[in-house]
């Protein structure tokens, strides 16, 4: 099947940090694979800005080499780079100073979408703000995209919000979550919500309990100075893991519509319990030789660093669906494999007609995001052949690639997806300034729990599955991880 390709209106797109490491991996490649598909119009200018004095030539020439490294197999046709490559520019600007605003304000076409990717460090977001503005450059019709981390507690993002208040309309900002443009989250709402299936069973009188695993295999190194500030629970957990949550627990919007959806995302955060400290388990990575060589420490270059490079936790949801089936979260960095899942785990038949030993298991829906994106559904069938009645557990398995006809490569990535929703104008898929803000209000007080105690976090070896104290998590509910594996 190929997927239908919808053409967005002509667009001016202002990438600020157009040099930086999420440009250079994510946004600009993403573009090209976008133009590839042909929903690029012709006329389409993306403009990168940033403070390197550069000139148009030397910015194709970024781009071009970009495109080579994280473009995939679409990187290898080269006139179509060339093509490409035509419609981008370049304006050397400075967020907190005058340079380059004229130049930038010149350039910016009246009858075309104008959309202001923020990809700088989250100090600049304001300054940018206030200077597109400042200089006439926003119109009350242009989207401003704003990269994570969107604050770092209740306050700051609070205060981020005012500011970009102060100059846009909430219609106009586009806070990205990249999880939110994966293709599996997105079937989540489909799957719920386009099928007489499931929900009956999407209750706590049917589901035992959620487990919702994103698990990595790279450590923090690189990164180490933002990370080190913020940890799992902040990087991750709060926005990240939170919006699959809510992608799980929410009742049905009235209408697959941007204010509908994040109503119903909202309630959610609302109706979720603080978290118990015993129902919170963090864990750092522990180096692989002797001493710190690769541990997390070293990576974050802070040897006395308390900062979690992993967190499971306990989550329960206060209202009539969720009341007594937990969410378990867990999320970490240098783990046994790149995995991400969510597993709907359903309870026990009422009465089993085959008697205690005969192979029964539970159902489990479990959902792929990555890799290998798809969704198996555990169920019980009869073993085969004339050994008598005895169960045995069989999966009916989606591979969303292989059901679709592609390859996998062919899936856009979150971000191309979500770019190309930027200029549609659809906000479903991006969160709204309250949903960030009540994200923050209940992720502070578990922060400050764990400080004020001074809780230090549990070592975990690299290529395992996190700290041993995890298991216990579920273990004394009765309950198990399941594994984390590609
Ligand atoms: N990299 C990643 O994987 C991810 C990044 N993010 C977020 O994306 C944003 C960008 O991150 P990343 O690309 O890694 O950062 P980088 O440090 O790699 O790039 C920063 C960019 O901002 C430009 N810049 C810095 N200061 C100014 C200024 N005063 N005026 C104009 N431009 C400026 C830099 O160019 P120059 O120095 O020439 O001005 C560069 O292009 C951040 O908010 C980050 O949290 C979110 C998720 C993942
Ligand atoms: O936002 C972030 O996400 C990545 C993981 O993204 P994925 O798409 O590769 O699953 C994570 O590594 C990073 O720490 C975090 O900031």
């Amino acid at each position: 099947m190929v997927s239908r390709v919808i053409p967005v209106d002509c667009f001016d797109l202002v990438v600020f940090g157009g040099t930086g490491d999420l440009a250079r991996r994510k946004i600009l490649p993403g573009l090209f694979r976008r133009f590839l598909a042909g929903q690029i119009p012709e006329d389409a200018r993306i403009i990168g800005a940033a403070r390197a004095e550069i000139d148009d030539t030397g910015f194709r020439a970024f781009v071009k080499d970009a495109i080579m490294e994280f473009g995939g197999k679409a990187a290898k046709q080269t006139e179509a780079v060339a093509q490409f490559l035509e419609r981008l520019h370049y304006v050397a600007i400075d967020a907190k100073g005058e340079v380059g605003w004229a130049a930038l304000a010149g350039l910016m076409r009246d009858d075309v979408v104008r959309a202001f990717y923020f990809s700088v460090a989250p100090a600049l977001f304001g300054a940018l703000a206030e200077r597109l503005h400042q200089h006439g450059i926003a119109s009350p019709e242009s989207r401003i995209v704003v990269e994570k981390p969107f604050g770092r507690d209740l306050e700051s993002a609070q205060k981020l919000n005012a500011t970009l208040a102060l100059h846009f309309t909430e219609h106009q900002i586009y806070r990205i979550d990249h999880y939110l443009g994966k293709e599996t989250v997105q079937n989540l709402m489909a799957v719920r919500f386009a099928n007489i299936l499931f929900e009956p069973l999407w209750n706590a009188r049917h589901i035992d309990h959620v487990q919702i695993t994103v698990a990595e295999t790279v450590g923090v190194g690189g990164r180490g100075a933002y990370y080190d500030k913020s940890g799992a629970m902040r990087d991750m957990v709060q926005n990240h893991l939170m919006q699959l949550l809510c992608l799980i627990a929410m009742e049905a919007p009235y209408r697959f519509d941007p204010d509908a959806v994040r109503d119903e995302k909202l309630k959610v955060i609302h109706a979720l319990e603080p978290v118990r400290p015993d129902d919170i388990v963090r864990g750092q990575y522990r180096g692989t030789g002797k001493g710190t060589a690769g541990s997390y420490c070293e990576d974050a270059e802070n040897p006395d660093s308390r900062t979690e490079s992993y967190i499971a936790l306990k989550v329960d949801i206060a209202n009539w669906r969720w009341k007594g089936t937990p969410f378990y979260l867990r999320t970490g960095k240098k783990l046994r494999a790149r995995a991400s899942e969510i597993a709907i785990v359903f309870k026990e038949v009422p009465h089993s007609i085959f008697g205690e030993e005969e192979g029964w298991r539970e159902n489990v829906l479990s959902i792929r995001l990555q890799p290998n994106e798809g969704m198996t559904l555990s169920v019980m069938i009869k073993e085969p052949g004339p050994g008598g009645m005895r169960l045995t557990e069989v999966p009916l398995d989606m591979s969303f690639a292989e059901a679709l006809g592609e390859d996998g490569t062919d899936i856009p990535d979150a971000y191309e997806r979500l770019i190309m929703d930027v200029i549609r104008g659809n906000q479903t898929l991006f969160m709204r300034g309250d949903e960030v803000e009540a994200a923050w209000a209940w992720t502070d007080p578990i922060i400050a729990g764990w400080e004020a105690r001074g809780d230090k976090p549990r070592g975990y070896d690299p290529g395992s599955s996190g700290p041993e104290d995890a298991l216990m998590l579920l273990h004394r509910d009765g309950r198990r991880w399941r594994e984390i594996r590609e």
